[in-house]
């Protein structure tokens, strides 16, 4: 029997709550079949640990992760210390160490779930966005001068790179080569941004030519948020930089009927490093510690998870699973607008596994 090595880190907030009922179910379908087992190592890093060590992780921390399958991932955000501190000392400390360039973040309407926009069926809204994870605008290249005078003066310079770009729009191309309509939007904003996003274009369409079954277009990001809205439908793959991905993966996930649902992989596709998998949502500071939390996005990250260790069977096992729970109104949490508890919906998926 195979043994994957999965590393979990909760981090803060809800992450402390999805991460486990994460576990308990990866561990409920790992009982179910003799192919593989997890063997669990949990870092309790973040906000406690900041608070007990000024820092986030340990400075040799990514050393820990190093040998790891796989990364299962909370949040990093504590009410009490600034956000870009929790995000860059832990979430971005991994992801850009471990160079996990392709964060791809599928919305789909699960079954069950009323979805906000009245215009738009399950079957409309089908998407994959692909957010370049490694530079642009979270290069952290920049600084502040002369703090609290009124000269003061601060920067956040995008950063681009030829190979960063390349690598990011053929992953993008070669994920709408592999989805049934072939068809990518690459996001952009090359009538504001004339250096950068200019240069996003033309690379574009140098890889496009690599991928002649691929029909595909380019759509200003500000339009591209309408076009969600009002014709989702006409969506199928998306590529996006680094922020404008990360805006339009929370508006994906609302459509899709809550920012609880959905599901990350930070992915490194040269294998070089463990990647990452997380639900898209932060810390939820207004819900955290009261279990509350729909962990429906942390089971779909686990989803990817499997698929990214080819465990493809159980991947679709485990998706049946939630989606069968999802079909059920009386195992919604808050956010979907009932009153199930996270233990809920976990049983209620834990449940599932063991009927298929
Ligand atoms: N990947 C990450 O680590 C990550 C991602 C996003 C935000 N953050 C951090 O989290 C903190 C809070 O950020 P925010 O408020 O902007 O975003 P958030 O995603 O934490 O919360 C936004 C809203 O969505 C709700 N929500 C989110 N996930 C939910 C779930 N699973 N079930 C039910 N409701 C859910 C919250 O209750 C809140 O009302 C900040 O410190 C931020 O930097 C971290
Ligand atoms: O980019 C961010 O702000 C964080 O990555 C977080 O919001 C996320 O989406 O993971
Ligand atoms: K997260
Ligand atoms: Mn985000």
């Amino acid at each position: 029997m195979k043994t994957y090595k999965i590393a979990c880190i909760p981090g803060d907030g809800i992450g402390k709550e999805v991460v486990p009922a994460g576990q308990e179910v990866l561990q409920a379908l790992a009982a179910s079949q003799e192919r593989f087992r997890f063997e669990f190592t949990s870092f309790g890093w973040g906000g406690d640990f900041y608070r007990e060590h000024g820092v986030m992780m340990p400075a040799d921390g990514l050393d820990a992760l190093r040998g790891m399958d796989a990364i299962l991932f909370g949040s990093a955000g504590d009410p009490h210390i600034p956000d870009h501190v929790t995000l860059w000392g832990l979430r971005l400390k991994i992801c850009q160490g471990f160079d996990q360039y392709a964060n791809v973040r599928p919305t789909r309407i699960l079954p069950g779930i009323d979805a906000p926009l009245k215009r738009c069926a399950p079957a409309d809204l089908d998407w994959v966005i692909v957010r370049e994870n490694s530079e642009g605008e979270y290069a952290g290249v920049g600084g502040r001068a002369h703090q609290g005078h009124p000269i003061e003066v601060a920067t956040d310079v995008s950063v681009m790179t030829r190979a960063g770009v390349e690598r990011i729009m053929r992953f993008g191309f070669r994920l709408a080569q592999s989805r049934p309509r072939k068809l990518l939007t690459v996001v952009t904003k090359s009538n504001a941004q004339r250096h950068a996003m200019v240069m996003w274009d033309e690379i574009a369409l140098a890889v496009s030519r690599e991928f002649p079954d691929v029909r595909w277009e380019k759509e200003l990001v500000d339009a591209c948020a309408a076009r969600m809205v009002t014709r989702p439908a006409s969506l199928d793959t998306l590529v996006a930089t680094n922020l404008h991905a990360d805006i339009l993966s929370d508006l994906a996930a609302a459509l899709s009927g809550s920012l609880g649902i959905a599901p990350t992989g930070n992915i490194d596709p040269e294998r070089r490093y463990p990647s990452m998998f997380e639900p898209i949502h932060g810390s939820a500071f207004d819900i955290m510690g009261r279990g509350l939390a729909n962990p429906i996005g942390t089971f779909w990250s686990c989803v990817m998870l499997l698929e990214h260790l080819g465990e493809t069977d159980a991947a679709a096992r485990l998706m049946a699973a939630l989606e069968a729970v999802t079909a059920d109104p009386a195992l919604h949490t808050g956010d979907l607008g009932g009153k199930a508890r996270t233990a809920d919906v976990t049983a209620g998926v834990c449940h599932q596994l063991l009927q298929r």
